[in-house]
């Protein structure tokens, strides 16, 4: 009996975890991100602008981005429906990614685990325009990598010499993104703008997404929707 009300308990207040792989090529602002999200988004104020350096390796960041009462809709077979009312915690963490060869394995084994990507992009470098391209197009076609929601960030909005969330889209002109759920933002990791909209739009498709619901089968969870972590 006790673990029948512990496993109700679990269910209705224990939290959803989403992994989520910052993307970009070298000085795209990627650490710069990871930070102020960690100021937008927990208790704890992120490194400021003047303080980052080049990442050695890898950051992991955890932070908690909606707190939102769960809205699951008609269940798909084999779906158990939260309790309308149930409160659940929308966790989101961020892997930041170097490309650097000897961290290959480490970061692909993140690939498989990811439920979706941020692509970041300096949108006021355009003469790196090309490299952030294919970088981005190598991503894409990685099996590792298929279904999961993609949002691309034109970074560095501040300056003024940054082109559009648009101008940005025209020029990648990617093809691959077509069955993929996506979205462009301009954002800028230094004044915060455009941060709140873009990861909030990714935590909801994250929710709906196929991508999410392959891990879960992946993990073995049955029930709800997501595997959980409590506490
Ligand atoms: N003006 C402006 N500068 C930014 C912004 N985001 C990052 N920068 C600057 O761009 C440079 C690179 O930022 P990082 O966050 O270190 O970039 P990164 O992608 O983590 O770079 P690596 O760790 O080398 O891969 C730093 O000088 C940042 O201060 C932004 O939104 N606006
Ligand atoms: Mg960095």
């Amino acid at each position: 009996m006790f673990s029948l009300f512990y496993g109700l308990w679990k269910y209705i207040f224990s939290k959803t975890e989403f992994h989520v792989l910052i993307l970009g090529i070298d000085k795209s602002g990627k650490t710069a991100l990871l930070e102020k999200l960690k100021t937008l988004y927990s208790n704890l104020e992120g490194l400021p602008p003047d303080r980052i350096v080049p990442t050695v390796g890898f950051n992991i960041g955890r932070v908690e981005v909606l707190n939102t009462t769960c809205v699951l809709g008609p269940g798909r077979p084999g779906m158990i429906q939260y309790p309308k009312q149930a409160q659940y915690v929308t966790k989101l963490s961020s892997f930041l990614y170097l490309p650097q060869p000897g961290l290959r394995s480490i970061w692909e084994k993140y690939y498989e685990e990811a439920h979706a990507l941020v692509f970041i992009i300096d949108a006021a470098c355009p003469s790196r325009f090309e490299d952030s391209k294919s970088a981005l197009e190598k991503v894409l076609i990685h099996e590792d990598l298929q279904g999961a929601p993609l949002l691309i960030l034109a970074n560095k909005q501040d300056l003024s010499e940054a082109v559009t969330a648009e101008e940005l889209a025209r020029y990648l002109n990617l093809k691959k993104l077509d069955e993929r759920v996506y979205m462009f933002e301009a954002v800028s990791a230094f004044n915060g703008t455009g941060i709140k909209e873009g990861v909030e739009w990714l935590v909801e498709v994250m929710e709906r997404s196929k991508r999410t619901e392959m891990l879960r089968n992946r993990a073995g969870v049955d029930g709800p929707t997501y595997s959980f972590i409590s506490g």
